[in-house]
């Protein structure tokens, strides 16, 4: 089996591996990439891992409830029911589905009064970050370009990924694939910088790691199977490992302001305790009296809620074995209303697979009954308990097998024909 670039798919085993190790046992893993490679020669092959292929087969009984949850047509996301027993007669449309759709974040001008100031703000050159490398003789491409305030901007969050040394911090750009070093980094640290509209290149170039999300590449599409677990995303497409795929939109509000019951469904996308977010404000090429609202705005944590006003992001379910990590990616400015929440793909996803990411080890207490991952690792399903002991090293070797599998089926009945 050769892959187009072994050296990157084996990083992202390793750290799938790495996470996966960590949220079961909560245990150390360092070194785990030698220990691997130390292992691999005696690792045995687990057997069965056939099993959680967990490609998504329609039922027969397939019904349609909207042919475009977007209302945009650049957008078209159908829904589809695919739970057992369920007819036209009895369809029955849950709460979760009846949201207004936004691809956008949206800020309530009464409640979060200084963020909607902070936008406003924002419109002004002074207050906007923004580049002019498309004008400029010789012509640099903004991620080439030293000069490039959008690139500058990229590099400083790049550095306040690196926590431990020899760990490579992550790239965001348009046309590399972002891949992830360790998960001790949280979430939250995996940072990066776009060009935007506002910019000269108007966001066509490489310093834009949401060109493939604002073009709208990857057709998804929504299914239900199960009234617990509800509604999910799959992609009936090929996304490579490292892309970004999907934004996560909602309502952006302050912790004063989040109802309790949107909690499980937000995601917090700033710390009031992040002094070296303070340090970038204070450094950033943005007028004084702007800053000094950021920075002011910067003493509180605020969430992204898209329980009222959100978009497929909120459908994706939870994996104990995720194929999604979440990053932010600021444009125009620093403010909690200028990120946007992405989801990158972690490894190869092939068409019918379900989309997911990690909710944490906390996640299997709120569930009625077990996890619905299935994923050979899972923490919370009798299925999985025979892979429940594995080392990182086999979980690496064993999720480095799947893989294989699914990219043999991938050539065979996809690539293959259309070959022919
Ligand atoms: C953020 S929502 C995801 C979208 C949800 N499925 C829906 O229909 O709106 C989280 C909820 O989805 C369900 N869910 C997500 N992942 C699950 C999993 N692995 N196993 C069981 N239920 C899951 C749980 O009901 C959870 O509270």
């Amino acid at each position: 089996m050769k892959y187009t670039n072994q050296e990157d798919h084996a990083r992202c085993f390793a750290l799938l591996a790495q996470h996966t190790y960590l949220s079961r046992f909560e245990d150390d893993t360092k070194g785990v990439r030698s220990l691997i490679n130390e292992k691999k020669k005696t690792v045995k092959p687990q057997k069965g891992l056939e099993r959680f292929l967990n490609f998504y087969v329609p039922s027969k009984s397939r019904i349609l409830i909207t042919r475009n949850i977007t209302f945009n047509m650049d957008d078209a996301i159908p829904v589809f029911t695919d739970i057992a027993g369920e007819t036209l007669e009895n369809l029955t449309i849950p709460k979760t589905l009846t949201f207004n759709y936004t691809d956008v974040n949206i800020i309530n001008q009464v409640t979060e009064r200084e963020l909607a100031r902070a936008v406003s703000m924002s419109q002004e050159k002074q207050n906007t970050i923004r580049c002019e490398c498309s004008s400029s003789d010789p012509f640099v491409p903004c991620y080439e370009n030293k000069q490039c305030s959008c690139y500058k901007m990229n590099v400083q969050m790049r550095c306040l990924q690196v926590e431990k040394e020899g760990y490579e911090p992550t790239e965001f750009a348009t046309f590399k694939p972002s891949y992830f070093s360790h998960v001790r980094n949280k979430f939250y640290n995996y940072i990066g910088f776009a060009c935007s509209d506002s910019c000269s290149c108007a966001g066509k170039c490489t310093n834009n790691s949401m060109m493939f999300i604002d073009n709208k590449t990857f057709p998804l599409e929504v299914i239900r199977t199960d009234k617990d677990y509800g509604f999910n995303v799959v992609s009936p497409v090929l996304i490579p490992a490292g892309t970004p795929v999907i934004e996560f939109v909602g309502e952006v509000v302050s912790e004063v302001n989040l109802n309790a019951e949107n909690v499980d469904y937000s995601y917090k996308v700033s710390y009031s305790d992040d002094e070296k977010w303070r340090l970038l404000i204070a450094d950033a090429p943005l007028s004084d009296d702007y800053k000094q609202v950021i920075y002011d705005l910067s003493y509180h944590n605020f969430y992204i809620d898209p329980k009222k006003h959100g978009n497929i992001g909120r459908m994706i379910g939870h994996a104990c074995i995720p194929n999604l990590e979440v990053v932010r990616i600021f444009r125009k400015s620093l403010s909690p209303a200028h990120v946007s929440l992405v989801f990158v793909a972690l490894e190869d996803i092939f068409p019918g697979t379900i989309l997911s990411f990690d909710y944490g080890p906390a996640f299997a207490k709120t569930l009625k009954s077990y996890c619905q991952c299935g994923t050979f690792a899972c923490r919370n399903n009798q299925k999985s308990d025979e892979y429940s002991k594995l080392s990182c090293a086999d979980i690496a070797l064993a999720i480095k097998d799947i893989h294989e599998i699914k990219h043999e089926m991938f050539e065979d009945r996809v690539m293959r024909p259309i070959r022919k």
